[in-house]
């Protein structure tokens, strides 16, 4: 059987990039994907709009759902300081080797933990598995329709303090209408709405940014 589109990726970070130097490994994936073969990356384009939040926020712990082929994880953990980390969840084990790898090549892999399983069941194991007390920022880049329950799970779970920043991947395409909805209309969230496009099309899409208030 031939290769995946994870799989080329990963051989395209290895051909093109330099080891250790997160950059090189994020360029290799936006001219692979924009030019050889799309992948679900958050991109260029919305990706330094996540890099501008980021800087502001500058958080201690980050989490990330979805992790993918782990484009997004290099993109966070190299902005970290020095004691500051990164939670990202993927289940699909396939997706999580390869992102271990493109992590690894980035010399990131001491500042992010990539967890196998679903949102769901990880999100309320963060306290007792990780000593996390609340995350200052999380990444909401898996299903869609997941971004509801697990932004309710994690108010749940006490893994919100004030001032937490979510940002919210595709809400205009594929779509999280129920998303906007939730977090446009909620007194305990102040929402926000960054334009921008689909990765390395012209399709529009955004990433919305809710700062947690209670
Ligand atoms: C959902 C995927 C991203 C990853 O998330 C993991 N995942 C899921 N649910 C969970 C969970 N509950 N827990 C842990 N991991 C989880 C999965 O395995 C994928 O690797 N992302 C997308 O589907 C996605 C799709 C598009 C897109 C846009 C236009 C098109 F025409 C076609 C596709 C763009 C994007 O920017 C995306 O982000
Ligand atoms: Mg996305």
């Amino acid at each position: 059987t031939g290769s995946s589109r994870p799989q080329r990726m990963l051989k395209a970070v290895q051909k093109n990039a330099t080891k250790g130097d997160p950059k090189s490994v994020i360029s290799a994936i936006d001219y692979y994907c924009r030019h050889k073969e799309w992948a679900m990356n958050v991109g260029d384009d919305k990706g330094l709009i996540l890099d501008s939040v980021l800087t502001e926020v500058n958080p201690s712990t980050a989490l990330e759902l979805g992790t993918y082929c782990g484009y997004s994880s290099v993109r966070i953990a190299r902005l970290l300081s020095p004691d500051s980390k990164l939670i990202t969840i993927e289940f699909n084990p396939a997706f999580a080797a390869i992102a271990r790898q493109i992590i690894a090549y980035a010399g990131l892999q001491d500042k992010v933990i990539l967890v196998e399983g679903a949102s769901g069941d990880l999100i309320p194991k963060m306290k007792e598995r990780f000593g996390i007390k609340s995350f200052d920022f999380v990444f909401l880049d898996h299903w869609k329709d997941r971004y509801v329950p697990d932004t309710k799970l994690l108010e749940d779970c006490g893994l919100l303090k004030k001032g937490t920043v979510l940002l919210a991947d595709n809400v205009i395409c594929p779509g999280a209408p129920e998303y906007l909805k939730y977090v446009r209309n909620n007194p305990r969230y102040e929402s926000r709405y960054y334009p921008s496009n689909l990765e390395y099309t012209k399709v529009e899409d955004g990433l919305e940014k809710s700062v947690f208030l209670e």
